[in-house]
Formats: C-alpha cells, structure tokens, sequence
C-alpha cells in the first residue's frame, strides 16, 4: 500500500530514531537506499557517468553519500555544488572515493548517464531558487536517467505543489515512508516511479495522513446468488430540472452501469421524460418538489441529490428532504450551492457525501478558490472535519476525506475526464456504491478509482493505456461496466 505522512511527522519519526543511532548512521542508511536502486538503473556501474545535484541541506548529503558508493564501484561520479556549503562529511566521502567536483554543469549534466538530484528535500520551501532552478531545468531535460533524492526538487512534499521549475525525475527514491506530494498532482507528476527506501523509521511513525487507493480497496461485494435488489442497493437519484436534463441522464445511467439492484430517478416532467427513454431499466417518478415528495418515491438505500437541479427554493427543498432522511446521501453540483447557504441541513446522523470541485468547495467553506487550489490536501481536510462529511475533492489527482482518517489519494485520475458532465457520472456511481452498502469513505474512493478507470478505458481501450481518443461523458458511463471487470 501506499501511505504518506505529513512532513512535520516524518521529522519526528527522524528525530527520534536519530537519538538511538550512531551520528550520520541514518544519513548513511537512506544514501545505500538510493545507491541501490541506482545500481540497479545502470546498464553498467563501472564506468557509468554520474552527476549529484547537491544544495545545501540533508538532501545533498544523501546524493553525496549515495555518489561515494557509486564510486567506489568504478563509476565516474562528479558533483555540481548549487551552495557554497554542502554537506561536509558527504564531500569528504565522495572525494576519498575518488569523486570530483564539476564547473561546467550543463556539459556533465548533457552527457551523463545517471543524474541524483539532490538539491533540496523535504526542507525545499517556495519557488526553487538559482542556481537550483537553472540545474533542475537542466536536470530534467537530460538524456540520462533522472533519480530524485527523497523528492523532486521544486515539488512542496506537504503538498505536491510546484511554484516555477522542478525537476522532472524518472525515479524518485523515497525515504521512510511517502510523501503526500509525491502522491498529489502536480508533484505526482514529477515523480517517475516511486521507490520506497526503508530507513527503519517504522516504529517510529504514527498512522498515515494520506493513502493510495488500490483495487483491492475497491473491490465492491459480490452479488450472491439470493441477491435481490435490495442487497444490491437502491439508489435514488434527484436531478434535471426543466432547463437542464443531460445531467439527470448522465447520473442514472452511471448508476445503472454501477451494478446498482434498482435506480429509482426523481424529478420534473421533462428530465424523467428523457431518463425513462435512455434507461428503461429506472423506476422513475414525476415529482414537483413539495413537502414529503421524495416520500412518495419508495424505498430507497442512498439518495444523490443535486446535478442539474437548479439553485433556486425548489432545488432547496428536495436537498432538505434528502438531507432529512437516514439514509447516506451523495450532494453534488447545484446541491452544493444550495448546501453553501443552508450549511445546517448537514447536520445529520447518516453518512453525508460532498463531491465539489475547488469553486464548489470555495463556496461551501467561505476560503478563496486560489488558496484550495495550493493547498488541497489541508482544506480537503478541513472541509470533512468542520462540515461533518465525507469530502471528494475533484482535481486532477481526486482526494477523499473524512475526519480522522487518512486522506485518500486517487491514482487513476485523466486529464481527459475534465470535460462536461463526467461529474455527474462520479454522481451516480457513487451513489450506487453507498446504496450497495459501503461505507461513505470506501464508495467514494471506489467511485474515484473506477470512474478514472473507465475514462482511460474510453479513451484508449486498456486500462493501462494512455490513449489520444477525445471522450464524451456518455463514454464514462459505457465504460464502466469494463473498468469493474478490471478488479475481477
Ligand atoms: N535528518 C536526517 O538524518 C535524514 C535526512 N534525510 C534527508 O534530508 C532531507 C531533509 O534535509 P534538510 O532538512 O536539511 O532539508 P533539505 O536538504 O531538503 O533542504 C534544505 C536546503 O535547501 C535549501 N532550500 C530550501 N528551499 C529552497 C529553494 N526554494 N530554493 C533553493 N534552495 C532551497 C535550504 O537553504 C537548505 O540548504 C530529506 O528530504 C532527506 O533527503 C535522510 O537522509 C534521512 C535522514
Ligand atoms: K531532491
């Protein structure tokens, strides 16, 4: 599994292993970590062009180490300074093995076969400065394999954001334990593959702040043979209004794609008119949005309530009576913007699912667009604990948060799913997942997982392929069935 922890703790963790070490002894062990698996990308270590990218902090001195051991073995191992200090024992070391300091950067970096960015860690704060942006520009633009000390340089490991240049690794050699912007787009994105280098800090830290979702995590229960559509779970969907309709159709028929045992669809004439002509398989129900409408609907496991519903008192009322049930419920899109002004109706004992994107989330927790954008791992956070629900932030690495639990990351996002209408497939599949019966923070993860699962499916016929085709919406939701048999 992959599992981050928070700066702060990962330092702790350090710290006190620290104390029971011999001095440099854990420098030392990380620098073997990274050596290793450089050994292992190199066609040939004696002889193999090597150049450190080392600033002025810890970091460099794991690339300094790391370089000594590979000199050792025969390769040519120069070192690029980005400050006038660098980390004194690792110097020393590099030299005693034979290593050398290079002047001319952009030449060594050009030629090399192997590149160690070791500029700046977990200890990197705001834009990289020069000369560090200069290397990683570099760095990244370089035929030879790029190797990430700890974290690309450039990327914030709190948060996975990146302000001007970072370095583009192919491998990213982590230490302990994960880094939430390893995990976190755009940091995510600069990482290559990650390799987990185990320095012994397990005892040493506390449960993770962040995990990866993973198909096991997402496998839904099997229908069993006496499943009736009760256990299956059914969904309620209200959505569409007069003016908006492909909504309510995109939904229902994520929900019919999701394995849901019934969707029940409730709406306005028109909206129900258009979902019980795509999907004879709804129930449906012609509803004007009175007291006790959603009453009159059936039974129902998990309510979705908001795409394309409108924002105005009639959207508000069947938000308030889906929020007033005991059922879990997902609220997305004008459910939302509705809940941004009506924030008491969350106060509830059943399980509650926002999906909002940042403006969305903006809106519901009165902070700036801009400032969720930088920071989406801490206001994700911050929005399940002060609104007492399961939060999915969307973006281009989707998060899902709940109060004391750790933040889930989805893998499988696609910039590709950023097109209309994709949102409201999320809706309903979600909605199918909770109406199954699982728990809020797992259907919503699922959801995430599946619904990038499908996009990629769409797009290029392979759940590992990253294809050129444009896909539509509609395409999600024929896809889905495919991105379930994926987990068989
Ligand atoms: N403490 C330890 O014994 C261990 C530390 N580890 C390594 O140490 C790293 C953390 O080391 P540090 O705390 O020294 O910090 P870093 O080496 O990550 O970064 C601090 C250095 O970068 C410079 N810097 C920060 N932001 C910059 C920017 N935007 N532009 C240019 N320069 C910038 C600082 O002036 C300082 O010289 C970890 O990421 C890991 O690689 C590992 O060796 C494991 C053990
Ligand atoms: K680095």
């Amino acid at each position: 599994m992959r599992f981050a922890h928070e700066v702060g703790k990962v330092r702790a963790a350090e710290q006190a292993l620290m104390a029971r070490l011999p001095d440099g002894a854990l420098m030392r062990r990380a620098a073997a970590g990274l050596a290793a698996v450089c050994v292992r990308l190199l066609p040939r270590v004696y002889g193999a062009e090597v150049v450190l990218l080392v600033g002025g902090g810890a970091n460099g001195g794991d690339a300094l180490y790391a370089g000594a051991r590979l000199a050792r073995r025969g390769a040519r191992v120069g070192v690029v300074r980005a400050a006038d200090t660098v980390h004194e024992g690792g110097l020393a070391a590099l030299r005693a093995a034979g290593g050398r300091v290079l002047d001319d950067a952009a030449g060594a970096v050009a030629r090399a076969d192997l590149i160690i960015d070791g500029l700046t860690g977990i200890g990197g704060t705001g834009a990289l400065r020069e000369p560090h942006a200069t290397l990683a520009r570099l760095a990244s633009a370089a035929e030879g394999t790029v190797v990430a000390c700890d974290v690309p340089s450039g990327v914030d490991a709190g948060t996975g954001r990146v302000d001007g240049e970072a370095v583009h690794a192919d491998v990213t050699v982590t230490f302990g334990t994960y880094k939430p912007g390893l995990l976190i787009d755009p940091g995510a994105d600069r990482c290559g593959v990650v390799e987990l280098v185990d320095i012994g800090l397990g005892a040493d830290l506390p449960d993770p702040d962040v995990v990866a979702a993973r198909p096991s995590d997402v496998l839904v229960p099997e229908p069993g043979a006496e499943s009736d559509k009760y256990r299956r779970g059914v969904v309620g969907i209200v959505a569409g209004s007069d003016q908006y309709t492909g909504a309510a159709v995109l939904s229902t028929g994520a929900a019919v794609h999701a394995g849901a045992g019934m969707v029940r669809f409730a709406s306005v004439e028109h909206p129900v008119e258009l979902v019980r002509r795509r999907w004879p398989e709804a129930v449906t129900t012609v509803i004007e949005p009175e007291p006790k409408a959603l009453a009159g609907v059936g039974r129902v496991q998990a309510w979705v309530v908001g795409p394309g519903l409108g924002t105005g008192e009639a959207a508000e009322e069947l938000v308030t009576q889906a929020l007033a049930t005991d059922v879990p419920v997902l609220v997305d899109a004008d459910g939302l913007t509705v809940l941004a002004r009506r924030r008491d109706l969350l106060a509830r004992d059943a399980p509650t699912v926002l999906t909002p994107h940042a403006g969305e989330l903006s809106r519901l927790i009165g902070v700036d667009r801009d400032v969720i954008e930088a920071r989406r791992l801490e206001h994700a956070r911050r929005a399940a604990a002060e609104l007492g629900a399961t939060v999915l932030l969307k973006g281009s690495t989707t998060l899902v948060a709940e109060q004391d639990r750790p933040v889930r990351v989805n893998p499988t996002g696609t910039p590709r799913l950023a097109t209309a209408g994709t949102g409201d497939v999320l809706s309903g599949l979600v909605g199918a997942l909770l109406a199954g019966g699982m728990a809020a923070l797992d259907a919503a993860a699922a959801g995430a997982y599946l619904h990038g699962l499908a996009a990629r499916i769409a797009a290029a016929g392979g759940p590992e392929e990253y294809g050129q085709a444009p896909i539509s919406a509609f395409d999600v939701v024929t896809a889905l069935p495919r991105a379930f048999r994926t987990l068989d």
